[in-house]
């Protein structure tokens, strides 16, 4: 048999003190023949994914990940090699009895229509007959968990939800028996970019809760790199590459098909290491809505800022008025500016600089805890990175 494909232990994520609920997941020269098919679709994978680690799967379309993907729950059986979960080979087990014990997310949520959102959710645990207190506690639990408010969205159906809901509430689906692994194929391959960003960082914030084994498939490099503690780069037949980190995978691409896989601009990719809450902000003027706008414009003059971030109640940023915009008021507008561009500490420079692209502004501004605010960025600061990283390759 052959030696486990296995990746370096991760230097940057600081696994040591996260908190882990996942279990390891191991392939022992896994392979799927297709009838009438010549080629394996997977050809003896051998490969190990470590407890709670978020592993991206990418690879050229019809290289295999989506059948590797599947076979892990058993929604394809394999034609030879064993798998294990833990210390325990899974392999012969009952696919309903596995398929409990890890979650999966596809495309779209992939939500029953006919069901309402806590019906969705709670699927696996009525199969697992849990009573229904426990089941309608938990449901409130995983929509709060996926930033949905339970009061709102538990007794809507499907085709009331945005996209992006439909998909938070697949997630919520999905780890409603909490189960050590999550399987998730091309899960944000539906949503527009920007709501694409907000689900990639709430998944981020899930898991840095969670701490489960993440297998993830993507189309989108950027994706692989965002998430991933590790990225399985496949050939036909799902042969392994590389499986490294993302920052050894942008700088040393270990054959040239993963540096052309990885493609022109690694150099814009490696802004996709480094998050927003990496970087110093900037603190600017800030008023609540309903103040007197003439003591705002004085305090934002006296400190030298074109523009002021008003918030509301809750100090969520709803816009950014210029000083001269505010001049013109009484009192500070409460109107909820609908292109304020706005990005999470998680969010990445990349996903940042996408942002104001699409907002066509020079910044973004930048939220924490509970939607407050925690500073401005401005596009300066991210051509500054991009100078970093240039003048780090170059050297
Ligand atoms: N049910 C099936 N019967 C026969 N061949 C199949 C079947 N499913 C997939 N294949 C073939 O197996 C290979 C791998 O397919 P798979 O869907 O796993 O690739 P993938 O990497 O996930 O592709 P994509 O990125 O396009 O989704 C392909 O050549 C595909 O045509």
């Amino acid at each position: 048999m052959s030696e486990a494909t296995s990746a370096p232990a991760a230097g940057t994520a600081g696994s040591s003190d996260r908190h882990i609920s996942g279990v390891s997941i191991r392939l022992d020269g896994v392979t799927k023949r297709y009838p009438g098919q010549d080629r394996p679709a997977v050809d003896d994978v051998t490969l190990e994914i470590a407890a709670g680690e978020t592993v991206m799967f990418v690879g050229p379309s019809g290289c295999g990940k989506t059948t590797l993907l599947k076979m892990l729950n058993r929604l394809i059986e394999p034609s030879s090699g064993r798998i294990h979960l833990g210390e325990e080979d899974v392999t012969d087990q009952d696919a309903d009895q596995l398929r409990r014990r890890i979650g999966y997310v596809i495309q779209a949520g992939g939500l029953f229509p006919h069901m309402t959102v806590a019906t969705n959710i709670g699927m696996v645990p009525r199969m697992l007959k849990w009573e229904k207190q426990r089941i309608a506690e938990r449901v409130d639990e995983l929509l709060d968990l996926v930033g949905l408010d339970p009061a709102v969205y538990r007794d809507r159906y499907p085709r009331e939800l945005s996209g992006g809901q439909q998909q938070r509430v697949g997630v919520a689906r999905a780890l409603a028996a909490d189960p050590p692994v999550l399987l998730m194929d091309e899960p944000f391959g539906a949503v527009d970019p920007i709501t694409r960003q907000r689900l990639q960082d709430e998944l981020i914030r899930i898991q840095e809760e969670l701490g489960k084994t993440i297998v993830f498939v993507t189309h989108d490099f950027d994706e692989a790199v965002k998430l991933g503690d590790k990225i399985v780069v496949f050939d036909v037949g799902a042969r392994v590459v590389q499986y490294d980190t993302p920052e050894r995978i942008l700088a040393e691409p270990a054959e040239e098909y993963v540096a052309d896989f990885v493609g022109a601009g690694a150099t814009l990719k490696q802004l996709t290491l480094t998050r927003v809450g990496d970087v110093d902000l900037m603190q600017v003027t800030t008023a609540t809505a309903g103040a007197d706008s003439a003591q705002v414009v004085a305090a934002a003059q006296a400190a030298g800022d074109g523009f002021v971030v008003v918030l509301d109640r809750r100090g969520r940023p709803i816009s950014w008025p210029t000083v001269a915009e505010l001049a013109r008021t009484t009192t500070v507008p409460d109107t909820v500016d609908e292109r304020l561009p706005v990005v999470g500490l998680r969010s990445t420079l990349n996903d940042a600089l996408d942002t104001m692209l699409a907002a066509s502004q020079g910044g973004v501004v930048v939220t924490g805890r509970r939607d407050g605010l925690a500073g401005v960025m401005a596009v300066e600061t991210v051509m500054a990175a991009i100078q970093r990283t240039r003048t780090e390759v170059a050297g």
